[in-house]
């Protein structure tokens, strides 16, 4: 009897030791579940910040769900349930980068059209002074006919706002240098532009114009060579000075003065001639070189100083329009967009001598601010005449017969359409600034000693 109730007694006791240990047991389990949710749940957190969830508005909503709820769930489906969260917000964000892509499919081409060409006809085209007025119209050809296009400019008197619509064009590139430094490119093809052109501009620094177009011009014959580029050179029309053959044909070899105020331009570009026929003979570099006449058409500055320039901004503001010395000097007009088209036809022809691009139609410079003056509707300037200019040539006009013959051009816009639409350009130009403190062209030339 006794020893049974020992026995029920121990019994008793070892149940009552167990019943406590799996009490405990259960408290230390809870305790640990909660700790796990506490952690996962800011782990879940932390990565949401990690990939920029912060001020996303969509936030998954496990985010929002409250911590004591989700403490009382059971584990294993709230695992399951962040994951497919965190697969919404994916395909959320796929979604979102699709739209992106068909609202920027949607923004216009911001580039002219221009001509796909396979890899072996298109070339690789230096232009130098390319940010200019003609330049930038060449410019503009060549890559539309889907060429690549180097610009080296050092913005003397060249503008980026020519160039600009070009910019981050896959066959365009910009380079700010002044070739009087050599320049290290690949091309197939180099126009050789560069140098101030109007005679106040290369007059104001004569010491830089020869180097332009000296210096300038040896190293553009020397990257010719490097590379085995065609180079075409523009010359001008200045290198025949106060003609003595009238109309002149390219075999004329011209009457310049050569310590005058034009000296810098007119020997400059006579000197580049002469190099380039030298690189051709000696280095076997094939060169063309292009007599450029009177060129006018949008692009020109506002102050470029130039005839057209100058007449067309007077008449626009009903200004004096100012004729140097009588007025019976001649010249003769040619389109930007006719010069552009003979520039490509020589660069392709195998004629390799001087070829003279301008436009035969003769005016002299009375008349030319007459005919300005009429085509501005409304225009109530007056023409007077004033103080002749230093060695300023009296007959200018292209015996253009080489041209004819060889590249098969001749010009085609007529003078009365080129100065509408240059008028057009003057006008907006005038409409978007006031001209710099309204400073006129008439400061520009007493400022420049024209
Ligand atoms: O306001 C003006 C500006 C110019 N002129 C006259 O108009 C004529 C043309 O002068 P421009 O300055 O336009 O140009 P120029 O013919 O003297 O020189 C030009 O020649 C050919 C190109 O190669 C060059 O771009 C440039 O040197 C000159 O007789 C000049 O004296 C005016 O009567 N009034």
């Amino acid at each position: 009897m006794i020893r049974q109730s020992l026995k029920f007694r121990k019994t008793v006791i070892i149940v009552s030791v167990l019943s406590l240990l799996i009490f405990i047991f259960l408290i230390l389990k809870q305790d640990k579940i909660k700790n796990y949710e506490l952690e996962r749940h800011q782990k879940i957190d932390n990565d949401f910040q990690d990939v920029g969830y912060r001020d996303f508005n969509h936030m998954p909503k496990i985010y929002e769900v409250n911590m004591e709820n989700r403490i009382n769930m059971d584990s294993e489906s709230n695992v399951n349930k962040d994951k497919e969260e965190l697969k919404e917000a994916k395909n959320r964000i796929e979604q979102l980068e699709k739209k992106i892509a068909i609202l920027e499919g949607r923004i216009p081409e911001k580039y002219p059209d221009v001509k796909y060409l396979g890899y072996k006809e298109r070339k690789r085209i230096l232009v130098t002074g390319g940010a200019g007025f003609v330049g930038s119209h060449l410019v503009d050809i060549l890559m539309i006919q889907g060429h690549e296009v180097i610009v080296v400019d050092n913005f003397f008197t060249g503008r980026k706002r020519n160039v600009e619509h070009w910019f981050g064009h896959r066959h365009f590139e910009m380079i700010h240098h002044d070739i009087v430094n050599p320049l290290y490119v690949e091309a197939d093809e180099i126009y050789h532009l560069a140098s101030p052109a109007s005679p106040p501009h290369y007059m104001q620094n004569p010491v830089k114009t020869i180097k332009t177009n000296t210096l300038g011009t040896i190293n553009m014959l020397g990257l010719a060579r490097r590379v085995g580029a065609k180079i075409l050179i523009a010359s001008t029309s200045e290198v025949y000075g106060d003609p003595m053959v009238h109309p002149q044909p390219e075999s004329y070899w011209g009457h310049v003065n050569p310590i005058g105020p034009r000296a810098c331009y007119d020997e400059g570009k006579r000197v580049a001639e002469t190099l380039a026929y030298s690189y051709a003979k000696q280095e076997n570099v094939s060169v063309r070189v292009a007599r450029i006449f009177n060129t006018y058409g949008p692009r020109m500055h506002v102050s470029d100083g130039r005839v057209v320039s100058n007449f067309v901004m007077q008449a626009l503001q009903n200004l004096t329009i100012t004729v140097y010395g009588n007025g019976k000097q001649t010249r003769s007009f040619c389109y930007v967009s006719d010069l552009v088209d003979g520039l490509i036809a020589l660069m392709a022809s195998s004629y390799t001598l001087p070829v003279n691009l301008g436009n035969p139609v003769e005016h002299t410079i009375e008349e030319f601010a007459v005919i300005i003056k009429n085509l501005v509707p409304g225009c109530r300037s007056t023409v007077a005449t004033g103080a002749a200019v230093e060695d300023d040539p009296q007959r200018r006009r292209p015996d253009i017969t080489l041209a004819n013959t060889h590249l098969k051009w001749k010009p085609k816009v007529s003078l009365e359409e080129g100065l509408q639409r240059t008028i057009e350009y003057f006008r907006e130009e005038l409409s978007r600034t006031t001209f710099y403190n309204n400073q006129t062209y008439i400061d520009v030339k007493v400022k420049n000693k024209h």
